[in-house]
């Protein structure tokens, strides 16, 4: 029988990613009782398998696929080699680099702080990690992330052939194919890299919308453009998907229809980026008297980050509201600092929205989407641009995209933006920037723009809506 010890604290936070890092960093500066439990390793997943290890395998990608533009500018650039073993070498290693950095600060704190183990709730304030510990808590942070969906039946049926991103992240060397199922953000920008570094991939799509775009015309660009780089079949229906060969020789064979027409195709590994769960079914959250909606996901106020009137807040892409990296630091340092208030809970303002997809060319999302706007009834205008005839994007030979922004009838408030296209993980921080502090179009417009930037890109699509804005405050 394991020894099993007790603990009593004001604040438990489960998940040491980056919500829980953010969350420890915040309560201890209202109290030194602070425990931490981790149930796997150090170093949050966006260091380990997501954020840092994706885009260090889209950058040799781009660097590639720019040698191969190279003719465009009358350069001959000899064949382009890429070295698989050598690009993944690189991957792992600075991805072990950034990995550490987060380990280092975690193994910082006292060791009395951190707790290995996984934690379930036994009582509504009363954590068991595994079976050596149990932790009595004032109130809790939930910040255990989310995981990859991969179905049950695909998994038995393919076994280690179906992979999801962690595995990518730890290959020795790049394969000869891959099949990526599921066109959202982790389906392109992988399908992107692994294209462009040479591995024969297939993106296979359902409803035919690529990435989080919601504007009806930016979505069909992204949609277009996608199309053109990458073998797709953005409408496809998974038929079959079996298990070929053994050992090294082992293999996928998917047998899909697209557009009517039915396709067999081999494939080193099938790639899962279907979406992602929350990290809440293993907590045994009814013992903590919390109800979950039919998605597992408890009531929770987006503010404050505490689930419904308990002493539990939750933070992260646990909790699935905006599961990127710096709304999950924002999550985490608002649940830190009010579990250690508690009962004194205060609300903590969110960003302007903002969603990069390091595609190629790069989706952009900033300040209100399209449709939230539509569904919230707000009267507005969409200004435009296309980027084929951009000055500065054509000179680079990045001549693809549209970008609309949206503008507020009436106060001429900015609202937002939606795009693909040149610079835009730029573009769309200048225009979250703008969204947050509550500009106007004549405002921006009355910003400086250097020529030739793609930045003036972006001046034609505020004129545009300007013109369009009646009773608009007049621009310069
Ligand atoms: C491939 C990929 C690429 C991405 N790229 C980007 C990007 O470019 N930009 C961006 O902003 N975002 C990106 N993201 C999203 C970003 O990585 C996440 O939003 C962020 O890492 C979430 O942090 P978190 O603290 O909520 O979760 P995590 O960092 O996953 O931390 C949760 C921790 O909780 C632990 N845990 C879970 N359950 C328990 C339990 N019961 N007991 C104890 N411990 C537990 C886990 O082991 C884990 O360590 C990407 C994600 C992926 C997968
Ligand atoms: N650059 C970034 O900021 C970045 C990068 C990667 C991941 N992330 C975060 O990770 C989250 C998860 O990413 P994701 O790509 O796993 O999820 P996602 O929700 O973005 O995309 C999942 C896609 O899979 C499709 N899909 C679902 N079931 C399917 C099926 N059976 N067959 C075919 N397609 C199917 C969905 O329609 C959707 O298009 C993102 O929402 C994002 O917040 C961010």
């Amino acid at each position: 029988m394991p020894h099993l010890t007790t603990l009593q604290t004001d604040v438990a936070i489960i998940g040491v990613g980056t919500a829980g890092m953010s969350a420890y960093k915040a309560a201890r500066k209202h109290t030194d009782r602070v425990l931490t439990i981790e149930a796997a390793e150090y170093g949050t997943t966006c260091a380990r398998v997501g954020c840092m290890p994706s885009k260090l395998l889209i950058a040799p990608a781009l660097a590639a696929h720019r040698a191969r533009q190279a003719g465009g500018f009358g350069l001959e650039i000899a064949r382009v080699h890429v070295d698989g073993a050598a690009v993944m070498q690189r991957v792992r290693t600075e991805r072990d680099r950034f990995a550490q950095f987060s380990v280092d600060e975690v193994l910082d704190w006292p060791a009395e702080h951190r707790i290995r183990g996984h934690a379930r709730f036994i009582a509504p304030r009363t954590l068991q990690v595994d079976e050596h510990t149990r932790i009595e808590a004032r109130s809790i942070v939930i910040a255990t992330g989310s995981s990859p969906i991969v179905p049950d039946d695909l998994r038995q049926s393919l076994g280690d052939r179906l992979i999801v991103n962690d595995d990518v992240f730890a290959w020795q060397d790049l394969p000869q194919s891959v099949a990526v199922m599921g066109t959202g953000v982790i389906g392109l920008e992988l399908a992107f890299a692994l294209h462009f570094l040479g591995v024969r991939v297939r993106l296979l799509g359902r409803s035919g919308k690529v990435g989080p775009a919601t504007d009806p015309a930016i979505a069909a660009e992204c949609a277009a453009l996608v199309q053109d780089t990458l073998p797709c079949a953005l409408q496809s229906r998974l038929l079959q998907a079996r298990r070929t060969g053994s050992g090294p020789d082992a293999a996928v064979e998917l047998r899909f229809e697209s557009e009517g027409k039915e396709y067999t195709e081999n494939f080193d590994y099938l790639l899962m980026a279907t979406g992602r769960k929350p990290n809440l079914s293993q907590l045994n959250l009814q013992a903590a008297d919390i109800a979950t909606d039919d998605k597992g996901l408890p009531a929770f106020d987006p503010l404050t980050r505490q689930i419904e009137d308990t002493p539990i807040f939750i933070a992260g892409d646990a909790n699935q509201h905006h599961p990127v990296l710096h709304e999950a630091s924002d999550d985490g340092h608002a649940a830190g600092h009010n579990a250690a208030q508690y009962p004194d809970v205060r609300a903590f303002q969110r960003r302007a929205g903002l969603n990069i997809v390091f595609s190629h060319p790069r989706i952009a999302l900033a300040g209100r989407h399209h449709r939230q706007l539509t569904q919230a009834g707000v009267q507005f205008a969409t200004g435009k641009v296309d980027f084929k005839r951009q000055g500065r994007s054509r000179i680079e030979l990045q001549n693809q995209g549209l970008l609309h922004v949206y503008g507020e009838q009436g106060t001429g408030r900015f609202l937002g933006a939606e795009m693909i296209g040149p610079a835009a993980e730029h573009l769309a921080h200048l225009l979250a920037w703008a969204v947050q502090q509550e500009q106007t179009v004549a405002q921006m417009l009355a910003c400086p723009f250097y020529h030739p930037v793609v930045e003036e890109g972006l001046r034609t699509a505020l004129r545009d809506l300007q013109a369009q804005l009646k009773n608009h405050p007049s621009s310069p």
